[in-house]
């Protein structure tokens, strides 16, 4: 027996009439039939719930005193409303009073929240994580179901930079990089590296022997190994305000042949991304959210041009309307200068121009980012030099919020710091407090 829910999801778009149970209604019983109902009339007993003889009901409604209730008969509406629909009926019927103390904590009375607390970094970094699997790695791994998968907890460390020993080697690193060279210090164990290199040997060896062509960085790379790889010159799409041109060095005439490319080479390069985008782009992701959280206004807008966007494409995302959204780029394009890592890389400022620490997505509309002078915004860096990853970092924060923003809100919760502190316990820029936020689901 079901609470009365919302029938659109039923595929009817009238409620049923109900018959009675209790007190007297003062509607008249009727059958009630669902469009395309096939069922043979033996199979469902409608007598006495109104229904003519012959005519078979999936489900019927009734009132219980004041309450209207649906009872389901047919075991396909069963299934579909208590699994594959569950999201939409989570609750059991609430029959004790918050009185009874204990009895409303239990699992029985457990009702699906709407608004559940999650640390961001945690989601984001899983998510990244994920993401460098199927480009960079060539495999699939699904951090958020499988939390504890070997790739996730490896890369998880070779990027930890919070604990003391791991702090003090970059400082030696960046002191002396000659003493720790003779001291033989290393930031990444054994075990970390020949579980990077073996799975990229395994992968080229299966994809060697069976022809596979998956379109990902190893595969680019075996083609570089062949000399058949191709620079991509023609139809590149604008990708957004802060991508970076990549430097010419190495494109056109002056293009080789790489068959001394080894698979350590081709290790070395995936796990670049690693090191350059896992928690990089992550914490990236958590400013971002933090400022829509804060900004709530600026999510309502980037959520209405989400949903033009798929109206526009169909429902289905491409990325070609995923890199028309102006408000899209506009909002990740507005980085807080929290995250400026190039000073870590080049000791120049990443934002310089007035009021850096002010999120607005508006000093990038097309009538306003003219003004910005490009040598005081330059958030991958500038020149030859500049960051490889600025497309795929921006494309996969995009893709992040679309799919959040169309399911969810963004809200500040207790545990959300306010205005953020940032640790100082850690190397790497992250929150002192962790990123908590909210995550309203969206009816929709
Ligand atoms: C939000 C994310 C990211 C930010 C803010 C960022 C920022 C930067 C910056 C500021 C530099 C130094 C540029 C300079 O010295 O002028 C850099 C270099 C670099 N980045 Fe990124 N990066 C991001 C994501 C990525 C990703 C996903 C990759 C993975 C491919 C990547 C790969 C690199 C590499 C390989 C370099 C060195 C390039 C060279 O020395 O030629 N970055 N990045």
């Amino acid at each position: 027996m079901a609470e009365l829910p919302n029938l659109r999801s039923l595929g009817n778009e009238k409620p049923p009439p109900a018959p009675m149970w209790g007190r007297a209604s003062r509607k008249q019983p009727r059958p009630i039939l669902i469009k395309g109902s096939k069922r043979n009339p033996a199979d469902m007993s409608t007598k006495g719930r109104g229904s003519p003889a012959g005519v078979a009901t999936r489900y019927f409604g009734l009132y219980q005193f004041a309450k209207p209730i649906l009872i389901l008969k047919d075991p396909d509406l069963i299934k579909q409303i208590t699994i594959k629909d569950f999201n939409h009926f989570t609750d059991h019927r609430t029959f004790l009073p918050d009185t009874e103390q204990l009895f409303s904590k239990s699992l029985f009375i457990l009702k699906d929240k709407e608004v559940v607390t999650v640390e961001m970094k945690d989601i984001f970094t899983r998510y990244t994580s994920d993401v460098i699997a199927t480009t960079a790695f060539g495999i699939k791994v699904d951090s958020l179901a499988e939390a504890n998968n070997e790739f996730y907890l490896m890369g998880k460390d070779a990027t930890d930079f919070t604990t003391f020993s791991k702090t003090m080697k970059f400082f030696a690193f960046f002191m002396s990089p000659k003493i720790s060279k003779v001291l033989r210090l290393r930031l990444f164990s054994n075990e970390m590296t020949n579980y990077f290199r073996q799975l990229i040997n395994d992968t080229i060896k299966v994809r060697e022997e069976k022809a596979i062509v998956r379109p990902d960085m190893i595969h680019l790379l075996m083609e570089a190994r062949k000399g058949n790889h191709k620079n991509d010159e023609d139809g590149i799409i604008d990708t957004g305000f802060a991508t970076v041109q990549e430097s010419d060095l190495g494109n056109k005439s002056n293009i080789r042949v790489r068959e001394d490319l080894t698979n350590d080479d081709i290790t070395a390069q995936a796990l670049i991304f690693f090191l350059a985008g896992f928690d990089g782009v992550a914490t990236n992701m958590c400013f971002a959210a933090y400022e829509l959280a804060v900004n709530q206004d600026v999510q309502e807008r980037l959520r209405e041009e989400v949903y033009a966007t798929l109206e526009e494409c169909g429902g289905k995302l491409t990325y070609e309307s995923l890199l028309k959204m102006k408000y899209m780029d506009m909002v990740v394009s507005a980085r807080p200068r929290k995250t400026r890592e190039q000073q870590f890389f080049r000791w120049y400022p990443s934002l310089s121009y007035p009021d850096p620490d002010r999120f607005d997505p508006e000093r990038f509309s097309d009538e306003n980012k003219a003004n910005i002078n490009p040598y005081t915004y330059m958030p991958f860096g500038v020149g030859p030099r500049n960051c490889i990853g600025s497309r795929f970092a921006l494309l996969e924060t995009k893709i992040v919020f679309f799919f959040i923003l169309q399911h969810f809100q963004i809200v500040p919760v207790e545990k959300t710091q306010i205005p953020l502190k940032i640790s100082r316990k850690s190397f790497s820029m992250t929150a002192a407090n962790g990123f908590w936020f909210g995550l309203k689901r969206l009816k929709n």
